[in-house]
């Protein structure tokens, strides 16, 4: 899997206080926000492209607008969510698909409860949104859905990894034989016995929209 670590000092510094415990629901939201825009500008550098021309106010110039299919864009709920819009704002035309996952604390399984995603993503550029990727199960999973109806070109756009996740996909996308891109703000050290993400920023989906039961 090709890891890119967006190294700038903007995304560290808005990943600092997205850590911080202190920080409220509506910072903390804005601040996932603005992230995942700077991460799109790295996850979509790969974006395809077909050559057009277009005609300015002086002369004829050659240019690119982006080609068919779309791309698609899959947040997985809850969390996912929270990243979408700052992906659209770079990507307007992109079609969005949905999973709804979410781990079971007790044995840290992802479980699927809702999805809906085109049949067909064949020869579709997928990016999938999830802030965390932690023992990767969710994400593994997503990839999984996406890989079934024929997707080959898959990006994970994430806030932080923790080395078990990034080795979980790695071992299973190797399996499958489908190369995975992750873009990420920041690699963090472990999980901890629960599976949280150790130093992490807690529970992200309870961060962005409250305790969930
Ligand atoms: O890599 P994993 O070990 O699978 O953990 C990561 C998953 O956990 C969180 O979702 P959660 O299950 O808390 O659901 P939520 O988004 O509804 O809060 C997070 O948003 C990821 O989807
Ligand atoms: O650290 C973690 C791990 C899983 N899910 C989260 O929201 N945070
Ligand atoms: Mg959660």
């Amino acid at each position: 899997m090709h890891v890119h670590v967006a190294d700038h000092p903007l995304v560290s510094h808005k990943l600092t206080v997205l850590r911080d415990a202190s920080t409220d629901s509506p910072t903390f939201r804005r601040l996932a926000d603005e992230l995942v825009t700077l991460l799109a500008y790295e996850a979509t550098r790969d974006v395809r492209v077909e050559t057009v021309q277009v005609m300015t106010p002086v002369a004829q110039a050659q240019g690119v607008r982006l080609a068919d299919p779309r791309p698609l864009v899959v947040p997985i709920l809850r969390a996912g969510l929270g990243m979408l819009e700052g992906m659209q704002r770079l990507l307007p035309t992109a079609e969005v698909g949905f999973l709804g996952m979410v781990r079971n604390e007790a044995t840290l399984e992802a479980d699927t409860y809702a999805e809906r995603l085109p049949d067909d993503l064949s020869g579709r550029q997928c990016y999938v949104l999830d802030p965390m990727l932690a023992t990767g199960g969710s994400l593994a999973a997503a990839i999984h859905f996406l890989v079934k109806r024929g997707a080959d070109h898959i990006t994970a756009v994430c806030l932080l990894a923790a080395p078990e996740g990034i080795e979980r996909i790695e071992r299973e996308m190797t399996e499958v034989g489908v190369p995975v891109t992750l873009v990420v703000a920041g690699l963090d050290e472990r999980l901890d016995e629960n599976g949280y993400i150790v130093p992490g920023l807690g529970d992200a989906g309870d961060r962005l929209y409250g305790v969930a039961d």
